[in-house]
């Protein structure tokens, strides 16, 4: 785990406005947020596993030497999920750390292949998300919703599996809002699932590919052309494209960008050459988020005081950022003016101190 990841530098003031801002988080994997402890719970139930209990020994193995060994990590980790049960802990713990920071609404990205691949059976995995999504929102008022993500490196069954899981009526979330794809790019072209995105947006789900995380310019236009990416999850390399960049601020597509996850990871060497800067610079809609928190040392505020030293934000530079996630998620137009209206009357309150 990347704990110097964390900055130490940030202003003590600054970092308390954040704590206490109304956020929003559009990119958060279901399976990457579970936290050490839910980890030691989980592997406590499940002891056979190879990741380690132990919080200290944690931060070694979610140390990673590029984005394969990310994945590889990624999936011990799955594979601690074996029941419904399992399932629900891990959604209701999930939403328990997002209160917790002030996260007012997320979209989670979920693989359901995953588990049903490994055995879950697919109703009990629906009703299960689903239940800790109702829980979540009564005890702890954060609204989730999710977005179903293909594991792109395990190929067209894989898709198939997954654009059947999201819009068969019977089967299908409530709270399914959209549609992605994650995993390695490297070898899996954006273009061959286009016949799954077609069937998913046909089914009123919103598209949200992963693209030029871990590979050039070329991937972003591939899900932008193919897959009708509304936002871009990460699009880092889109820094190196100018008429990409253009495009991006022209149409509104939005990144949503995740500063500690592309260093933990590999994709960018240095938080200080991360390009987030020059997607501002160049009028693109960019959004903060945390990608896989506790496997990349960090939370959603300290991805808002990353930011916040990046972009050379200032509380208001901040509550706008805290904006352009409300505002460019999947919620309906009076949960986001609800939101936008907390995060306003926070600010004020806050300056007027
Ligand atoms: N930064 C990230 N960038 C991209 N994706 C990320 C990131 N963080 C987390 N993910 C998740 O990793 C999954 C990968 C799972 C996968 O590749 C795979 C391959 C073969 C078999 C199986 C299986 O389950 O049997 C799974 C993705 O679906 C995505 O939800
Ligand atoms: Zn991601």
């Amino acid at each position: 785990m990347t704990e110097h990841l964390v900055d130490p530098q940030a202003p003590r003031d600054l970092k308390a406005f954040i704590a206490g801002l109304p956020k929003a988080e559009l990119h958060v994997h279901h399976v990457g947020s579970a936290s050490p402890r839910i980890v030691s719970e989980l592997a406590a139930r499940h002891p056979d596993s190879k990741v380690p209990t132990d919080p200290a020994a944690l931060v070694d193995y979610f140390t990673f030497t590029d984005f394969a060994h990310f994945i590889d990590v990624y999936l011990s980790v799955v594979d601690l999920i074996r029941t419904p049960e399992d399932v629900r802990l891990l959604t209701y713990e999930v939403a328990r750390d997002l209160a917790r920071q002030q996260v007012r609404y997320a979209e989670l990205t979920i693989t359901p292949f995953s588990s049903t691949r490994r055995g879950i059976d697919e109703r009990a995995f629906m009703d299960a998300i689903e239940d800790a999504r109702k829980a979540a929102e009564a005890e702890f008022g954060t609204v989730l919703r999710w977005c179903f993500d293909i594991p792109g490196e395990a190929g067209l069954e894989a898709a198939e599996e997954t654009t059947r899981l999201a819009t068969d009526d019977r089967l299908r979330p409530e709270g399914l809002v959209s549609f992605g794809l994650g995993g390695p790019e490297v070898g899996v072209p954006r273009p061959q699932f286009k016949p799954y995105f077609d069937r998913a947006i046909a089914a009123g789900l919103h598209s949200v590919p992963h693209a030029g995380e871990t590979t050039g310019p070329e991937t972003v236009w591939d899900a932008l052309t193919h897959l009708r990416a509304e936002r871009i999850g990460h699009g880092t390399s889109s820094a190196q494209d100018p008429k990409l960049l253009a495009h991006l601020a022209e149409h509104r597509i939005p990144l949503e960008v995740c500063p500690t996850s592309n260093i933990a990871t590999r994709a960018v060497r240095t938080l200080d050459e991360h390009p987030i800067k020059e997607f501002v610079k160049a009028g693109v809609v960019v959004t903060i988020n945390s990608d896989d928190p506790p496997m990349f040392g960090t939370d959603l505020e300290n991805e808002y005081t990353v930011a916040a030293r990046l972009l050379d934000l200032d509380e208001r530079g901040l509550a706008d950022l805290a904006k352009n996630a409300v505002e460019v998620s999947f919620l309906d137009e009076a949960g986001k003016a609800g939101i936008k209206g907390e995060i306003d009357t926070y600010t004020a309150g806050w300056l007027d101190r």
